[in-house]
């Protein structure tokens, strides 16, 4: 039986009491439950850390008798994390509570998670056994597990879908053979958010020990109300909320620790609870697991998502620039972004636009800015979303606009595994057609040479970068060219069905915007 005044027992019940919410993290157990998000023992180990840093207080770290890799990351992870306790998870059989206790040996605090189903459903065809063969499977693996330690946690599987007077016996029985925690997991994700507070009103309310332990939940998301039914049941008493990073875990996931936590702290006046968790973490630690797991997190995931503190429309962007908490609930810094992002698109506006030239570096008078404004938004009807560089290169091309001094005439070139690669080209310069012809490594190489043959000049090729605007063998490839000289950098770019065209335009319209800003600056000739 358990000692009602052990520090474990005595600490349960002043959370239970308190306004303290333990956070358990699952995320290395259920968390990798999901298909395809197996993780390596190093893996698992650098997820702990951040764990760690991050606050949690009890990061279940893996289920020791499912694998001989399960156990060693158990094991690494109860031998290096001090500050959360360490969970090993384990069926309500003896072998499982030994080899969680084993592999949880080394740590400063560790925690035995048992469980067994209770519900008919799972009793009868998945654990082919009696109700109260059940009820004696949870009395023996509770006092095994307190053999090994006293913190103990039980959980009863599919308990929302249990019927209460059987839950409420288990639960009796589980606190009286020692358990600290009672975890009541939503297991199918069926719970409804009143339904499962009044389930965790009503265990309180008929389990006569109940306050010797921490009612914990355990949601998962199937009908998408993880996150809503654990905040429910906190508000009806339960004071441990099992959640994952980025919510991942079994079939649709578990409730996401980011949600539950930033939920508890923007809408404290609801929820005045608290925990210990450094929300300033939440990025880097959804980061780390959304590259360990390869699962990416779609853009409008909340909190988390790129889009979550990204604004695009025109009316939100001018609400933002005049006060954040127009549309910004919570601070993006408070989960470590630097700041929110104004995203440039065909939704946006003005003032919007504005900013953004100031922070690229340019100051544009009002006719010259509503020229801007008026292409930009023609390419953001053409473009999903406009970036930075797309914003240079448009700005660039009207203060280059009209100086076009060079201009491609034609280009052919010879090419192949014997020949050594050749490029005769035509340029217009000021007016005046020029030939060359260059011998290079490649096409490209050559075709840049007869460039500079034609009109020398110092400036430096940086970048030559090559994509396809659409897709199949007559794509047109769409280059950039960006030139570099005395700081100054320009992009060029152009698109064609040959790349080595595409390319020497590209290189052409690069040259003709350095030649512009050149004049601006000191109106001497480039040419060399
Ligand atoms: C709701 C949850 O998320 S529970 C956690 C789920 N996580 C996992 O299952 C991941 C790790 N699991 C595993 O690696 C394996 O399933 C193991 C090692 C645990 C067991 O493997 P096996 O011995 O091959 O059994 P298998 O997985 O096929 O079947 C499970 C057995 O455990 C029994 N069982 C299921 N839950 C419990 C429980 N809480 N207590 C006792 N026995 C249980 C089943 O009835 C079944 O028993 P049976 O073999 O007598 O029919
Ligand atoms: C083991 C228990 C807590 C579980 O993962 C579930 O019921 O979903």
């Amino acid at each position: 039986m358990a000692d009602s005044t052990h520090p474990v027992a005595e600490a349960a019940q002043q959370a239970a009491a308190g306004d303290h919410v333990v956070i358990f993290d699952t995320t290395l157990r259920d968390g990798e439950q999901s298909p395809g998000a197996s993780m390596t023992i190093e893996e698992k180990i650098r997820v702990a850390q951040v764990l760690e840093e991050m606050g949690v207080d009890v990061i279940e770290a893996g289920f020791p008798i499912a694998s001989e890799g399960d156990f060693q990351a158990v094991n690494a992870i109860a031998r290096i994390v001090k500050e959360s306790v360490v969970c090993g998870l384990s069926r309500a059989s003896a072998a499982d509570i030994d080899r969680a206790a084993e592999a949880l040996q080394p740590a400063a605090r560790k925690r035995i998670h048992t469980f067994i189903a209770t519900s008919p459903l799972h009793m009868k065809f998945k654990l082919q056994m009696e109700p109260e063969q059940v009820l004696q499977r949870v009395i023996d693996s509770v006092s095994r597990a307190r053999r090994h330690t006293d913190d103990v946690e039980w959980s009863c599987e599919d308990g929302s879908r249990t019927e209460h007077e059987f839950l409420f016996r288990c639960v009796e029985a589980a606190i009286e053979a020692g358990a600290t925690t009672i975890n009541i997991p939503d297991t199918v994700g069926y719970a409804y958010p009143e339904e499962f507070a009044d389930l965790i009103r009503e265990i309180r309310n008929n389990v006569p020990n109940i306050d010797k332990a921490v009612i914990s939940v355990h949601c998962h998301n199937d009908l998408g109300l993880a996150v809503a039914n654990s905040l429910m049941a906190v508000e009806a008493g339960a004071r441990q909320i099992e959640c994952t990073i980025n919510g991942i875990g079994e079939r649709a996931g578990n409730a996401a620790l980011e949600e539950v936590v930033m939920a508890m702290r923007t809408r404290a006046d609801l929820l005045p609870y608290r925990n210990r968790i450094v929300t300033q973490e939440i990025m880097k630690a959804s980061r780390l697991v959304s590259a360990i797991t390869g699962f990416a997190i779609q853009p409008n995931k909340a909190i988390v998502g790129t889009n979550a503190f990204a604004h695009e429309s025109g009316i939100h962007q001018d609400g933002m620039l005049k006060h954040a908490g127009t549309y910004e609930i919570m601070k993006p810094e408070d989960v470590g972004l630097v700041k929110s992002s104004l995203v440039m698109g065909k939704h946006s506006g003005r003032h919007a636009f504005r900013k953004k030239l100031e922070e690229l570096g340019y100051e544009l008078g009002e006719n010259a800015l509503n020229d801007a404004f008026l292409r930009f938004k023609n390419l953001a009807d053409r473009k999903k979303e406009v970036f930075d560089e797309d914003i240079v290169a448009l700005v660039d091309d009207q203060i280059g606009a009209g100086a076009q001094r060079i201009r491609f005439v034609r280009l052919a070139v010879q090419c192949g595994s014997e020949i050594k690669p050749r490029a005769d080209l035509v340029l217009e310069v000021d007016g005046e057609e020029k030939a060359a012809t260059a011998e290079g490594d490649g096409p490209v190489d050559a075709t840049f040479r007869a460039i500079r043959e034609i009109f020398p000049h110092q400036a430096e090729l940086q970048l030559f970068q090559v994509g396809a605007v659409t897709q199949g063998t007559d794509a047109q490839a769409d280059v950039t060219v960006r030139l570099a000289e005395n700081g100054k950098t320009v992009n060029g770019g152009a698109a064609d069905t040959d790349t080595i065209v595409a390319a020497a335009r590209a290189y052409v319209a690069a040259l003709n915007k350095l030649l512009t800003k050149r004049e601006k600056t000191a109106p001497a000739a480039l040419t060399a």
